[in-house]
C-alpha cells in the first residue's frame, strides 16, 4: 500500500471529510431555510437559488466518489441520444442492487448539468436526516411512505408540482423499491408466480404504482424514460465506507432513452409495460454478467472540475475556523472546556457514521421481506 493509499484509509482524513461535509452542509441548510421568504416573492428564483445550494452538498459526494476514490464510471449509450441528456426532464428507472448507487446517479447528473435539480421518488425516513433530508426538503423531492393508500394523493400533488420547475431534472424512480438481497428476491419472486409474471433474476418484481403515478403527472413536462442498469466490474460490491477509505471502483451505466409517449397511458398497460421493462433489464444484467460489457457503444462523458473546487472551498470555509478555535482551545482552554469539545467531536462522528450506516444493506429496512409491505 503506498504513502497516499495509507493516508486516504486513515480515520483522520475520514473525521476531516466527516467534519467539513457536515459543517458545510448545516450551513447550506441554514441558507436554505432563508430563502424560504423568497418563495412568497419569487418562487422561481427560491427554487434555482436552492439548485444552486442543493449543488453545495450533492457534489460532495460526487468529488468523493469521482476525485478522492478516482471511481470511473463508464456510459454505454446510443450516440444519437447522448446530446439530448441534460437537457430535458426525464425519469430514470434504475436497478436498486449497490449501496453507492445513488453516488454514482449523482456523479451522472454533475457530469450532464442536473445535479443541483436532481430529483427521486425517496422513503420518508430519508426525510429526517441531517444534511440530505433537510436539503432535499427544499428541493421539492417526492418523499413516499410505501403504503400506497397514504402515498397515492401525497406522491401526486408532490409531483403535480414539479411541472413548472425551472431548471431541467432528472426524477428518480427505484421501483423495485428497497434494495437487492436475496430473502427479498425469493419473496418477490413468489409473488410473481402468484400473478403469473416471468421471473427476474437479478431484480426484485417492479412496483408498478409510483412508475404510473409519475408518468401521469409528469407526462407533457417529462419527455423520456431513461431506462438505465448499473453494474459495477470485477463482481464488485461497492460501499460508501470503501469509497471514503479511498477503494477505487469501476462502474458501468447502460442507458436507453425511451420517448414518454410511447408508455401507455391506462394504470393496468403501463404496469403491463413495466414489468416488460424490468425482463429486459434482467437480459442486459445477464448479458453483463456473462461478457462482463452491456450491448451498444461506450459515449464518453468527462468529469467536470466543479465538485473539486467546491469540496476546496468548502474545506477552506470551515476547516479554518476550526484550525483557529482548537488552537485557542489548547492554548488556554479549561479542561471543561476540552472535554465538552471532545464530546461534541465524538457526537458529530457518530451521526456520520449513522449517516454511512443509511446506505448499507445490511441496516436496511424490512420492506418487501414478507410478502407484504411491512417496513
Ligand atoms: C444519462 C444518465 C442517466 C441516468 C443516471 C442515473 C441516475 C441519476 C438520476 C438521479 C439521481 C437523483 C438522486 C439520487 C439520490 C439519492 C437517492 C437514494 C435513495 C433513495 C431511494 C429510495 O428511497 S427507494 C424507496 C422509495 N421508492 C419507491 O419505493 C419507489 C417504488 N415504489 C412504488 O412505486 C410503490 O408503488 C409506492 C411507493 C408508490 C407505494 O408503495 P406500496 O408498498 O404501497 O406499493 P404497492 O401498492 O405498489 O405494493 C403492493 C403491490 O405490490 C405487490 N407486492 C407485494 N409484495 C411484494 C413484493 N415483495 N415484491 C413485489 N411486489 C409485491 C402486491 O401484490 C401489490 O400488487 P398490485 O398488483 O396490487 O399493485
Ligand atoms: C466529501 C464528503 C462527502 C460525503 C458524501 C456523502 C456522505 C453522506 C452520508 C450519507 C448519505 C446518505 C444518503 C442516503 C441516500 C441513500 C440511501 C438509500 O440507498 O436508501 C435506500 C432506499 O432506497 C431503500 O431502502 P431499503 O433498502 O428499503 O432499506
Amino acid at each position: 500500500m503506498g504513502l497516499v493509499e495509507l493516508l486516504k484509509s486513515h480515520i483522520l482524513c475520514h473525521l476531516i471529510i466527516g467534519y467539513v461535509f457536515l459543517a458545510s452542509g448545516l450551513l447550506v441548510n441554514l441558507l436554505q431555510l432563508c430563502t424560504l421568504p423568497l418563495w412568497w416573492f419569487n418562487k422561481q428564483l427560491a427554487r434555482t437559488v436552492n439548485c444552486r445550494l442543493g449543488y453545495c452538498i450533492s457534489s460532495q459526494g460526487v468529488a468523493l466518489l469521482d476525485w478522492w476514490s478516482g471511481t470511473k464510471c463508464t456510459l454505454y449509450t446510443d450516440p444519437k441520444d447522448y446530446p439530448m441528456y441534460g437537457k430535458e426532464n426525464g425519469i430514470v428507472v434504475l436497478n436498486h442492487n449497490f449501496e453507492v448507487d445513488f453516488l454514482c446517479g449523482w456523479s451522472f447528473c454533475e457530469r450532464f448539468g442536473v445535479l443541483g435539480s436532481s430529483k427521486v421518488l425517496v422513503k420518508k425516513e430519508l426525510a429526517y436526516m441531517p444534511v440530505i433530508g433537510w436539503m432535499w426538503y427544499f428541493l421539492e423531492i417526492v418523499f413516499c411512505k410505501r403504503k400506497w393508500e397514504e402515498d397515492r394523493i401525497a406522491v401526486a400533488q408532490s409531483l403535480k408540482r414539479l411541472r413548472d420547475y425551472p431548471e431541467n431534472f432528472w426524477f428518480l424512480l427505484f421501483c423495485e423499491g428497497t434494495r437487492f438481497t436475496a430473502q427479498k428476491h425469493q419473496i418477490s419472486m413468489e409473488v410473481a408466480e402468484k400473478k403469473g409474471l416471468p421471473k427476474l433474476k437479478h431484480h426484485l418484481l417492479p412496483r408498478t404504482k409510483g412508475f404510473w403515478v409519475t408518468v401521469q403527472n409528469l407526462r407533457g413536462s417529462v419527455v423520456a424514460v431513461y431506462d438505465s442498469v448499473l453494474n459495477f466490474r470485477n463482481n464488485e460490491t461497492p460501499t460508501l465506507l470503501g469509497i471514503l477509505s479511498g477503494k477505487k471502483y469501476h462502474a458501468d451505466l447502460y442507458v436507453r432513452r425511451i420517448p414518454l409517449e410511447s408508455i401507455p397511458e391506462g394504470e393496468a398497460e403501463c404496469a403491463a409495460w413495466l414489468h416488460k421493462l424490468y425482463q429486459e433489464k434482467d437480459n442486459f444484467q445477464e448479458e453483463y454478467i456473462q461478457t462482463g460489457r452491456f450491448p451498444g457503444p461506450i459515449v464518453s462523458s468527462p468529469q467536470r472540475p466543479w465538485p473539486l473546487v467546491n469540496w476546496l472551498c468548502w474545506s477552506v470555509l470551515v476547516l479554518y475556523p476550526l484550525g483557529v478555535f482548537l488552537v485557542s482551545l489548547v492554548s488556554t482552554g479549561s479542561t471543561l472546556s476540552i472535554l465538552v469539545s471532545v464530546a461534541f467531536c465524538s457526537a458529530a462522528s457518530l451521526v456520520f457514521r449513522w449517516m454511512i450506516g443509511q446506505t448499507e444493506i445490511s441496516r436496511g429496512s424490512g420492506y418487501g421481506n414478507k410478502g407484504n409491505n411491512n417496513g
